[in-house]
């Protein structure tokens, strides 16, 4: 093949990778997901994979009961962890990362395989806790 055809040929996969990272990078920026989202890339991810047949609720309940043990093990034996983790690498709180969203994952599987909309669920149950515990007047 020609230099020329090959050089072409070259940029326009680069193009093509470049194209890719930037649509992965925005799809793992979206920190305004909604859980109705959320819902739907786990659903299409067991379905190419062929895996709803594993997905049945107390599998997906151990699952989720694995990982929160993963994400103990990020606090263990470190004493008492300051809000906003400082003196953490940049690498532990990625690893963190991966581990909170692995048991929301599992528990928004969970909650769709048990017919349970976690939003509204989650939302109602906000307005009963304010019910059950008041907050103290300000008074003025
Ligand atoms: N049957 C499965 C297996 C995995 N997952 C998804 C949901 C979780 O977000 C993630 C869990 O993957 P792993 O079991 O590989 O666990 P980790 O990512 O924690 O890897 P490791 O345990 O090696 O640290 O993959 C899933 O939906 N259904």
């Amino acid at each position: 093949m020609e230099d020329e055809k090959k050089a072409t040929i070259a940029e326009e996969v680069v193009k093509e990778q470049q194209q890719q990272e930037e649509e992965e990078k925005k799809e793992t920026a979206a920190s305004d997901v909604s859980l109705k989202e959320l819902s739907k890339k786990l659903d299409d991810f067991a379905k190419e994979r062929d895996w709803e047949m594993y997905h049945a609720p107390r599998n997906l309940l151990l699952a989720m009961i694995a990982e929160v043990g993963e994400l103990s093990e990020l606090f263990m034996w470190r004493g008492e962890v300051p809000k906003g983790l400082p003196g953490w690498k940049e690498a532990e709180k990625e690893h963190l990362g991966e581990e909170l969203s692995d048991v929301l994952l599992y528990l928004i599987r969970l909650s769709d395989m048990c017919g349970v909309d976690l939003g509204d669920a989650a939302t109602r149950k906000i307005v009963k806790n304010a019910v059950k515990y008041p907050a103290p007047s300000k008074s003025t």
